[in-house]
């Protein structure tokens, strides 16, 4: 085994009971989750050099929203000096490089979630984009943002009436050949690009999305502009801009999101992203493709890395709630026979609450480990210029997966940070016990860089192109190997529910090809679904509109599950020997846990006909809870950050719950002392 010492020893105490029953070692456990060596010391070396920094002291009580936004900035420019990105790591492969920015950035966002959306916008985002739509004429950007932090970035695409329909956007670039200036213009508030995180208060440039016309009034679509907002040493405007804060929001509030009117502002014509389309100097349009969706298409793609940077991160808040209400669960103590109280873990209804969201933060987590891996090997081989087989099939592929992975993940991690805070019950509401700032910070998640409802339906598309060409005979193009067992599609519909005892249903085996049977079918049901409106006389589009409830929606989520499924598989089974039975088992309880969820598509499509099917995935989703008793308090020991990062009362790795709470109340500011307000409550008559 690895040198793990770097990991700091958890405390003994009351947990020990639990955790003295575990069959693997946590630290091992933690190495295997974080799939490299080096990336796990160089999350704890954050950790503890953050611990160490006043500016990252934890707050009793929640500081003013101007006072979130200067500390998260401070912050920002603290982290920035600390060059947790070496040189040695910046000059490394691509791959090598983005594992480790990635890493930084899950790092400070279990710390605080503003920080990372500001890091990950103001920095990665924007450097990525420069890389991916920017030429040569944009590096000198690029470093500024990313080697000599001088630039920190927005990304300027939503608009007041103009969310997640992009196309219609109306703020315009036009081009000036006298001038070779594009002009920047907001018609009316509606256009006003607005939600820009980092615009309100600090952002020195934003990459805006405006659409691009031409001298002959032809307009192209929407591209990319490197548009300077702020002047960097004294943070003030520029003139020709209206630029403000959006004000209190429900979580995140250390960003700065704000909205921006341009008038008739200027910007140099070298500003464009020139890479997939340009504009000569004297004014005409020229791009390597021929759609202008096309293009739009290819800028946005750019955002798949920021939303499997979402997914990581989400990965971490279900870490923490779970470790937080596991932990309580198994120091708090409610009622028992013959006034013997026993903890709530023993309760099976508490382990069915808690334990299938362990099973997922586990295997969500092994699964993005994973999937970054191969999304970033294609990446870096087609940036090199090496041959990548399929690559626009591979490209369409992981535009799937992301649109329908990110939404699953962070709606799931959304339910279990709620049922970790019911899970603690009263003590679980209060701010220190940090779940409720957990759940609040991460729902933004399932609204930003896409809103998960409408990113699903771009999953389905390319699911629905995929069965079309299966049926018709014709190959399917899914070059990651997501999809080709469509191509037997009418012999997996075949197949129906034939167990007769729950270990039969606690196998790898049973759990894929259920789910193979069960995307088949939704795959058939919502395109029949949408022929038959079809042959109604609607049109495409409002046949797509009356085919989502019930059929694409969960057709595409089935289909992310399908992917935790089958990623998570391929790396438990190559995982050590001594983790593999606690992995197998969460494995277990994860499939069928969510298969318990599609029961009714199961029984409508044929594959359970009598009570069999529910009455023994049920008692297998039980049966492994109960088996699971004895690992998971070991299991979120692995999940859980250092307690400093933890940040929570309830969830200390000690255990010692009430002298934890007792600390807390004790040290809250002015617990003890007579309310300041009193002269202004009490009866006149008696002061
Ligand atoms: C905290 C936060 C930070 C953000 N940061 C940025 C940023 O830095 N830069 C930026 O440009 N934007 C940012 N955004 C904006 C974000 O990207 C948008 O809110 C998101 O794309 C959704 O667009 P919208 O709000 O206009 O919702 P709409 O598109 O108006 O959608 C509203 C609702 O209608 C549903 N809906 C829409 N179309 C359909 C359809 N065809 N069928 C069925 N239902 C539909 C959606 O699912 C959604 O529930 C941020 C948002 C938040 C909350």
């Amino acid at each position: 085994m690895e040198e793990l010492s770097f990991i700091p020893d958890i405390p003994s105490g009351p947990l020990d009971a639990y955790r003295n029953s575990a069959t693997f070692n946590w630290k091992q456990l933690k190495l295997s989750l974080e799939g490299d060596i080096d990336l796990l010391k160089l999350k704890y070396k954050i950790w503890q050099t953050l611990e160490k920094d006043p500016l990252f002291a934890h707050n009793t009580v929640s500081p003013s929203l101007e006072e979130q936004k200067r500390i998260t900035q401070l912050q920002l420019k603290r982290i920035n000096e600390y060059k947790f990105l070496t040189n040695e790591m910046f000059k490394s492969s691509y791959s090598k490089r983005t594992r480790a920015l990635m890493t930084i950035n899950e790092a400070v966002q279990s710390l605080n979630p503003s920080l990372s959306v500001k890091m990950a916008i103001g920095i990665y985002l924007f450097s990525n984009a420069l890389l991916s739509l920017g030429t040569e004429r944009h590096l000198k950007f690029y470093e500024a943002t990313i080697l000599n932090r001088e630039i920190l970035a927005s990304f300027a695409l939503t608009e007041v009436a103009h969310g997640s329909d992009a196309r219609l956007m109306r703020t315009t670039a036009t081009y000036e050949p006298a001038r070779r200036e594009f002009v920047i213009h907001t018609p009316d508030f509606e256009a006003a690009k607005c939600w820009v995180g980092n615009l309100g208060r600090t952002c020195t440039h934003t990459l805006l999305f405006a659409q691009l016309i031409t001298p002959d009034g032809t307009n192209h679509g929407l591209h990319g502009f490197v548009v300077p907002i702020r002047n960097p040493d004294t943070l003030e405007t520029y003139p020709g801009l209206i630029v403000g804060d959006m004000g209190e929001k429900i979580g995140v509030n250390g960003i700065d999101n704000g909205f921006i009117m341009f008038n008739q502002y200027r910007i140099p014509r070298d500003n464009l992203l020139n890479r997939t389309a340009d504009v000569t100097e004297d004014g005409v349009y020229e791009s390597s493709f021929s759609e202008p969706s096309r293009i739009l298409g290819a800028a946005l793609e750019n955002l798949s890395a920021g939303r499997i940077g979402i997914m990581q991160e989400s990965c971490h808040t279900i870490s923490s709630a779970v470790a937080i209400a596991v932990r309580y669960a198994a120091t708090r103590s409610q009622f028992g026979e013959r006034d013997r109280e026993i903890p709530l873990i023993e309760y099976e209804l508490h382990q069915w609450r808690l334990f299938g969201y362990v099973a997922t933060a586990v295997v969500f987590r092994i699964y993005i480990e994973s999937f970054t891996r191969v999304y970033l090997n294609i990446v870096e081989k087609s940036n090199a210029g090496l041959k990548v087989d399929n690559l626009s099939e591979a490209v369409s592929e992981i535009h799937a997966m992301v649109s329908s992975s990110k939404p699953l993940l962070t709606w799931t991690v959304l339910e279990a940070a709620q049922q970790c805070r019911e899970a603690c019950g009263g003590h679980g509401y209060l701010k220190c016990a940090n779940l409720g700032d957990l759940r609040s910070h991460h729902e933004a998640t399932v609204t930003y860089e896409g809103d998960n409802s409408v990113l699903s339906q771009q999953a389905g598309n390319w699911l629905l192109r995929q069965y079309t060409a299966a049926r018709q005979g014709n190959a399917v193009d899914s070059p990651l190997g997501t999809v080709g067992f469509l191509a037997d599609g009418h012999r997996w519909l075949a197949d129906t529910f034939r167990c007769t005892t729950t270990d039969q249903l606690k196998t790898p085996q049973f759990i894929t090809s259920t789910y193979k049977w069960l995307l088949c079918w939704l795959l058939k049901e919502t395109q029949e679904k949408y022929e038959s409106e079809m042959s109604k006389g609607l049109s495409k589009f409002q046949a797509k509109t009356k085919s989502q409830v019930y059929r694409w929606k969960t057709l595409t989520r089935v289909y992310a599950e399908y992917l935790v499924i089958i990623f998570s598989l391929e790396s438990i089974e190559k995982k050590e020997r001594e983790l593999q039975p606690v992995l197998y088992k969460l494995f277990t309880l994860y499939g069928l846990w969510s298969l318990d969820k599609h029961l009714v598509e199961l029984y409508q499509g044929g594959f359970g006909s009598g009570e069999a099917l529910a009455r023994l995935l049920r008692s297998a989703v039980l049966e492994l809870c109960g088996d699971l008793k004895g690992e998971v308090v070991t299991v979120v020991d692995a999940l859980a950050p250092t307690d400093f990062v933890l940040n929570s009362v309830l969830g200390k790795s000690d255990g010692n719950l009430y002298q934890n709470m007792q600390k807390a109340f004790f040290n809250n500011p002015g617990v003890f002392e007579r309310a300041p307000w009193w002269r202004e409550v009490v009866p006149s008559s008696k002061l």
